[in-house]
């Protein structure tokens, strides 16, 4: 054999060592990740940010006692975001000092700047005026938050994406220096309701800088909700590259009715933790156009049956009570296709039995 020869065929055995070699790594990481699914319930945030009428205090506290109650692990309860931008998120303040303590059950808020943490801080770092012995408000972590566009960040925060992040970092330290977790979230990872489709080489660099600036998790937000299984392989591939896999959520719109699809293809990359919203409530209010998030009684209904359940345990019957009486609320109709099905099911059994009970 000449040398030239076997030097190829040696470079072609060791690529293809390589490649078997990454294969088995990513089989064996993905055996030792457990099958379990982290929900990150987001309807009393992404959920109420964008509805038309105005909701109570009360309202929104009944809301995460009940989704907690029904077994949710983490609920992300308000945003420290200017009420001028963000009207129904004003209450946060009292809503952090009122949340129901449900000790199996994290919450979150995002804030969105210094002046969102100092307002959270101020609150944590307050006496209760009752009693010296009332433990502080249960707020373990905070999320911050920009996007993988110019144009979305300059739209929802008003500066560009590298403005955000520069100023995401102080927002970072300090929440640590603070003992709160941070999660970071990349929104538009899939397309721009401005600036069109989103080059996943920019999700890429946005999540990587989220992650070197201490965030434990990055949620990669399908914001217009337009992602189809493959541009989501397609993304998550190349996110990827930089972040590890147990350091993703997705985070889906259902706009086009591909969410729960797109949950399944993030899970089958080897993401855990999927954020979705009871209802299927929400939407940013600069996202025009885009629907709620991923219902999360159609995420736990889908699960059933499949390789994976649900990290608390919590039941989709359960989830889509609280889905119905939030709708009713808010005088909306659910978008969870689970939720509309299963009251659609009750509603005929209570007539059934409205009859029997007339014979
Ligand atoms: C970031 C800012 C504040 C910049 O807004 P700005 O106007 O550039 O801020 P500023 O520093 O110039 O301040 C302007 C005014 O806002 C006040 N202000 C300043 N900061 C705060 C604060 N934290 N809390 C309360 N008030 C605040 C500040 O005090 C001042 O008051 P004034 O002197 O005019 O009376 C603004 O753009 C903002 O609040 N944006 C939030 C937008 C938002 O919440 N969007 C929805 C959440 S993100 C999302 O939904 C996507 C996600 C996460 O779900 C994933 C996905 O689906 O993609």
């Amino acid at each position: 054999m000449s040398s030239s020869l076997a030097r190829s065929r040696a470079t072609a055995l060791t690529r293809s060592c390589a490649r078997t070699q990454a294969r088995q790594l990513a089989t064996a990481s993905l055996a030792s990740q457990s099958n379990l699914v982290n929900i990150v319930e987001v309807g009393p945030r992404d959920g109420l940010q964008n509805e038309k009428s105005t909701i109570s205090v009360d309202t929104k506290v009944d809301l995460i006692d009940r989704l907690a109650s029904a077994g949710l692990r983490y609920v992300e309860v308000g945003s420290f975001v200017s009420p001028k931008w963000v009207p129904q998120m004003a209450g946060t303040a009292d809503v952090v000092c009122r949340l129901p303590r449900h000790p199996n059950t994290h919450y979150a808020v995002l804030t969105p700047n210094t002046r969102g943490l100092a307002d959270l801080l101020s609150i944590l770092h307050t006496p209760s005026p009752d009693s010296h012995d009332t433990p502080p408000p249960p707020i373990s972590e905070v999320a911050i938050f920009t996007a993988a566009s110019d144009a979305f960040s300059q739209a929802n925060t008003n500066c560009t994406v590298l403005e955000s992040l520069q100023r995401l970092e102080s927002v970072a330290r300090e929440a640590q220096d603070n003992k709160l977790r941070v999660r970071g979230y990349v929104s538009v990872v899939d397309t721009c309701p401005y600036s069109g489709r989103t080059d996943p080489g920019k999700v890429r660099e946005v999540a990587k800088a989220l992650v070197e600036m201490g965030c434990y998790e990055v949620s990669l937000g399908d914001t217009v909700g337009t992602g189809t299984p493959g541009t989501t392989r397609a993304m998550l591939e190349e996110v990827g590259k930089d972040v590890p896999v147990e350091k993703l959520a997705g985070h889906f719109h259902d706009t086009y009715g591909t969410a729960i699809a797109n949950v399944f293809e993030a899970l089958s990359f080897g993401i855990r933790t999927i954020d979705a919203a009871v209802g299927g409530l929400g939407g940013c209010p600069y996202s025009p156009g885009a629907t709620g998030n991923v219902a999360t009684e159609d995420v736990i209904y889908a699960l059933q049956g499949s390789a994976y359940g649900v990290q608390g345990g919590a039941k989709w019957q359960d989830v889509a009570e609280i889905g119905g009486w939030i709708s009713d609320t808010l005088s909306r109709q659910s978008t969870s296709r689970v939720g509309r099905a299963y009251a659609a099911r009750k509603e005929r059994q209570r007539r059934k039995e409205g009859e029997k009970a007339k014979l």
